[in-house]
């Protein structure tokens, strides 16, 4: 079976392309498992498959390092962008990408003397903001989850929670480095107000239109970067005063920036890069 090694800063994905592969539906989890172990696989944070959509121009389905499959994934969403390109199973600079969480748009910027994209922007569509779209089971489940407070290993902490398609709760915080990213980010993640668990991020925001970022990922552990919590990252400090809408927000996650907008129009616009590492044959799989 062939695959593309693929990151967007530094979050890499297994990718396999099931316009040309095929695959038995019950061992996706373990085949995930498999890819990202770094000893006896490829080694990635998970495994990514694309896939003809018969609605869209393309589909995209992600599973975590531990086998758990997401509905969404943002720099996945800009590989995948990236891939179907290049590959011509789109014609067009901007096409669409059906995923568990929704239908999202891409618009790929290729360097048109290479036919290679670089960077891609993804329309990733609006916040969704209330409790019960998370999911979050806490209090009323239509408000919104802004500065809750949430008790983990004896202490309370202030969070804002939503969903890209995908569960996050944010904290801001003073220093992004000194963080508890290992010791609360799982505690959070399996808290019991999350019943399908959460991204977790830590947030500083050094000015009007500049964030420091780091991200505990369900299902993986820590991230160089995550898309889609930039976005909700960028969406809780609005909804905390912090920023504004309709302002470029520069992202500065480990693996690099990512350039984040909460547009008039209600979405989130997220432009980054993408880049292929390798392409290769699996000899042994699970089965
Ligand atoms: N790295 C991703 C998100 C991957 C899925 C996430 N861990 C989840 O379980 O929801 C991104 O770039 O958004």
């Amino acid at each position: 079976m062939k695959f593309t090694k693929m990151h967007g800063l530094g979050n890499s994905y297994i990718y396999i392309d099931l316009f040309e592969e095929e695959l038995e539906e019950k061992s996706l989890g373990e085949l995930a498992v498999y890819v990202s172990d770094k000893n006896r696989g490829i080694g990635a944070d998970g495994l990514i498959l694309i896939e003809p959509s018969r609605t869209e121009d393309a589909r995209m389905r992600i599973f975590n390092a531990d086998g758990s499959e997401a509905m969404t994934c943002g720099n996945g969403l800009r590989c995948t962008a990236k891939y179907v390109f290049e590959k011509k199973y789109v014609e067009n600079e901007r096409f669409t990408i059906e995923t568990k969480g929704g239908t999202v748009k891409a618009t790929v910027h290729p360097d048109h003397s290479k036919s290679i994209v670089d960077m891609v922007t993804i329309d990733m569509g609006e916040p969704r903001l209330a409790k019960k779209s998370i999911p979050m089971v806490s209090g009323d489940p239509d408000r919104e989850a802004v500065r809750e407070m949430l008790e983990a290993g004896g202490t309370s902490f202030e969070i804002t929670a939503l969903s890209m398609g995908n569960p996050h709760a944010v904290l801001f915080v003073e220093n992004t480095a000194e963080a508890p990213v290992h010791t609360l980010g799982p505690l959070l993640e399996k808290h019991e107000v999350f019943p399908e668990r959460a991204n977790i991020e830590f947030v500083h925001v050094i000015s009007e239109t500049e964030m420091n970022f780091r991200v505990w990922e369900r299902g993986t552990g820590e991230t160089q970067a995550c898309g889609t919590g930039a976005c909700a990252a960028v969406a809780a400090a609005i909804l905390n005063g912090k920023m504004q809408k309709n302002k470029e927000i520069t992202v500065h996650l480990p693996g690099g920036d990512l350039f984040i907008t909460w547009q008039k129009d209600g979405h989130i616009s997220m432009n980054g890069a993408a880049e292929t590492i390798c392409e290769g044959t699996l000899k042994n799989r699970p089965r």
